[in-house]
């Protein structure tokens, strides 16, 4: 589970403090997958960030009791002078998993060819998507976090394979995702929120989401 409570956040940009949350509360449980719509600009990377830990919150406490992954797309523990094969092993050794195992799967997922064993500063931008996307797939979580904002890979084959070993895993786990548009949701996510005025409402269907998204959208 993931419990935000009473957390603010807030930058301030040189002439005004930009709030992205207030005193909010809210939690992400266990097999309750959530979407989080929200228009560009308005937090949504950083929410997933303070998901993750790799944020904190100005005032108030995330507690995280689960294994929640790194943002889809964060390259933040990857070396790029060294190789996806070196990558991968180290951050199985890190999670206490199968270095033979990670490998292996990320080298068959990426389908990067001889640029596995290259060092990933080589890799185009969508290689590295497709590099760490793999990562996270590779490694087992119970709360994946996915920044739509993040770069996507325009590789069909890609895509297909990969968001069917995901909605494979969201059998078992829980996925977060954030985005601006209710379309990138409905794959994933049952119940759906919407980031407005520092406050996550909470909705229990997509559809009861969409609709305050869209009704501040056109007013
Ligand atoms: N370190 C920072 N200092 C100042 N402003 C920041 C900082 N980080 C983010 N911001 C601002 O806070 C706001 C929210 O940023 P964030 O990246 O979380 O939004 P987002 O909803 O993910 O945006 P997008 O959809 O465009 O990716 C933006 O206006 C951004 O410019």
């Amino acid at each position: 589970m993931i419990e935000f409570e009473n957390v603010s956040k807030s930058f301030w940009t040189g002439t005004r403090r930009k709030v992205i949350l207030d005193r909010a509360s809210f939690r992400v449980e266990l097999g309750n997958s959530l979407g989080i719509l929200a228009p560009n600009g308005a937090g949504k990377t950083t929410i997933i960030n303070m998901m993750a830990g790799l944020e904190k919150p100005d005032e108030g406490k995330v507690l995280r009791s689960s294994r929640i992954s790194f943002p889809l797309g964060f390259m933040g523990g990857v070396v790029s002078k060294h190789s996806g094969t070196e990558n991968a092993r180290y951050i199985a050794r890190l999670y206490g998993l199968d270095a033979d195992y990670v490998e292996s799967f990320c080298r068959w997922l990426c389908g990067i060819a001889e640029y596995f064993d290259m060092p990933v500063g080589t890799y185009s931008s969508g290689m590295r998507s497709r590099f760490s996307f793999s990562l996270m797939l590779a490694l087992e979580f119970d709360i994946y976090l996915i920044d739509e904002g993040m770069p996507a890979t325009t590789d069909v084959e890609f895509n297909r394979k990969a968001g069917s070993i995901l909605r494979e895993r969201l059998k078992n786990s829980t996925v977060v995702v954030v985005s601006h548009q209710a379309q990138t949701l409905e794959k994933f996510c049952r119940s759906a929120a919407v980031l407005r005025n520092g406050q996550l409402y909470m909705f229990e269907t997509l559809e009861e989401a969409k609709r305050l998204y869209d009704y501040e959208a056109h007013s």
